[in-house]
């Protein structure tokens, strides 16, 4: 298990001044864009040129989540666009190991995402091609939405399956982590963690980001 990150989400953020948002949160590991197509979500966020630009406007790495269809065909633009960690879908994935390798050959971290209806058993021999899992905590589509602990099993079974692997790849939950929930996501095994409202709700976000972080060490 790697040392616990914290990865603020920007959906919640104001999305007319995003530079001036980012720079609120240094104390951030990295930047979470969630990209988001109306169609393998039910809402719109931004494309490429979008994120290339925030990219250009903060030093701190971003981590792409495309939650986009034919993943395949559009996530290479992502890492064209700067983002450090390029996060697919593997429900929008025809081809998930070919689309792994050509994230990683293209110089950025190659993560693949399940929904929480999606087992991870299927993909366990995928995991030595990855170098993050995000395990969704609430459907993806919206920033904001209640923390489904029903997930917290399938955390601890990709951390046994990890652990049996021997591999290095990074365990990240997305969707309702907070003060409250982190730790039962540390415990499980998660060690990076997306937090959307909660870090842009907060007075300081840049506080909340460290609170988070010590929380889950606590509990990690
Ligand atoms: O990918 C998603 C939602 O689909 C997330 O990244 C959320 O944007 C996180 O926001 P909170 O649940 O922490 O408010
Ligand atoms: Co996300």
């Amino acid at each position: 298990m790697g040392d616990i990150q914290i990865t603020p989400s920007i959906l919640n953020a104001d999305f007319g001044s995003l530079a001036a948002e980012v720079a609120r949160i240094p104390g951030a590991d990295w930047i979470h864009v969630d990209v988001m197509d109306n169609h393998f979500v039910p809402n719109l966020t931004f494309g490429p040129t979008m994120v290339e630009a925030l990219a250009r406007s903060t030093d701190t790495p971003l981590d792409a989540h495309l939650m986009i269809e034919d993943a395949d065909r559009n996530a290479p633009a992502y890492v064209e666009a700067g983002c450090a960690s390029v996060t697919f879908h593997v429900e929008a994935a025809k081809a998930p190991v070919r689309l792994a390798r050509e994230i990683r050959a293209a110089g950025a971290r190659a993560s693949m995402a399940l929904k929480p209806a999606t087992p991870i058993e299927p993909y366990e021999d995928l995991l030595a091609e990855l170098d993050m899992l995000l395990i969704m905590t609430v459907e993806p589509g919206f920033g904001g939405q209640k923390f489904l602990d029903l997930c917290l099993p399938k955390i601890r079974r990709a951390r046994a399956l990890m652990d049996k692997h021997g591999v290095e790849t990074w365990l990240q939950v997305d969707g309702g982590v907070s003060l409250e929930t982190i730790e039962r996501c540390a415990e499980a095994g998660a060690d990076v963690f997306v937090a959307g409202s909660a870090v842009f709700s907060a007075d300081d976000p840049d506080v909340m980001v460290a609170a988070l972080r010590s929380r889950a060490r606590e509990a990690g």
